[in-house]
C-alpha cells in the first residue's frame, strides 16, 4: 500500500514490545519488493550489535532509525556496524530539546524529531502524540531533519507547510495515523496520507 501511494521510504519495526513488529524473514519479503522504488528503513530500540549484524544481512536496509536511548557515541558505532545511513529519532516537547540533542549533528545522516512519549507510554516512539511543529521553526544547524509524531493524513499537509521553508526539513514519517487499529495499516488512510504530505 506504501509504495502504490508512493511513499519515499518504507519502515519495518524490529521492536517485540510493539504491535507493529515484524520479524526478520517477514521484513525481508516485505522488502523485496519495495527495493529500487522506496528505500528501506530499519526501525530498532537500543538493538545490541548482534541485532544490528542480523537486520543489516537479512534485510539490507539503506536505512537504520534508532528510536532508543541511544548515545551519539552508540549511534556513531551503529553506523559503523551497519554501513549504512542512520537516523536518531528525538524525543521533543520543549524547544530545550532540540538544543540539547545537537551533539547528535556529527553522528547522523539525519535527525528525526518525534514527539516525547506519554510517561506512561509502552513504546518511545508510534504514540499518536503530537508537539508544537514551531519548536523547529529553526531548524537543526542546518542538518537534514523529518518530522515525526501524531501526523495523518488531515494534519500532515499543515504540518509540511509550516516547516517547508525550514533550513534542512525533508520529510514526514507516519506510524498510527495511517491505522484502523493498533499495527493494522490501512491501504486508504496511507493513500490520503501521501498525496496530504506532498506539497
Ligand atoms: O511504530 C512503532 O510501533 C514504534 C515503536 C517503537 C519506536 C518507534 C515507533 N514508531 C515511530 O514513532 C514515530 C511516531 O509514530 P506515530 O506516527 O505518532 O504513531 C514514527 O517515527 C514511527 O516511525
Amino acid at each position: 500500500a506504501a509504495l502504490a501511494a508512493g511513499a519515499d521510504m518504507i519502515g519495518f519495526v524490529f521492536f517485540p514490545k510493539s504491535p507493529r513488529h515484524v520479524s526478520l524473514d517477514e521484513a525481508a519479503a516485505l522488502a523485496a519488493a519495495a527495493r529500487g522504488r522506496a528505500e528501506i528503513v530499519a526501525l530498532t530500540v537500543d538493538a545490541d550489535d548482534a541485532a544490528i549484524a542480523a537486520i543489516r544481512d537479512g534485510l539490507r536496509p539503506d536505512w537504520f532509525q534508532l528510536h532508543g536511548k541511544e548515545t551519539p557515541e552508540r549511534v556513531a558505532a551503529v553506523r559503523q556496524l551497519a554501513g549504512t545511513q542512520v537516523m536518531k529519532a528525538i524525543g521533543v516537547a520543549e524547544a530545550a530539546d532540540v538544543a540539547r540533542n545537537v551533539s547528535y549533528a556529527p553522528v547522523v545522516d539525519r535527525l528525526l524529531f518525534d514527539a516525547k512519549p506519554p510517561r506512561d507510554a509502552a513504546l518511545p516512539g508510534g504514540n499518536g502524540v503530537t508537539f508544537d511543529w514551531d519548536i523547529l521553526a529553526a531548524g537543526a544547524g542546518g542538518k537534514p531533519f523529518m518530522l515525526s509524531g501524531g501526523l495523518d493524513p488531515d494534519n500532515v499537509g499543515a504540518a509540511v507547510r509550516r516547516l517547508a521553508d525550514v533550513p534542512g526539513f525533508l520529510g514526514v514519517d507516519v506510524s498510527s495515523g495511517v491505522e484502523r487499529g493498533p499495527g493494522e495499516k490501512d491501504a486508504g488512510r496511507i493513500a490520503a496520507f501521501v498525496a496530504a504530505a506532498r506539497l
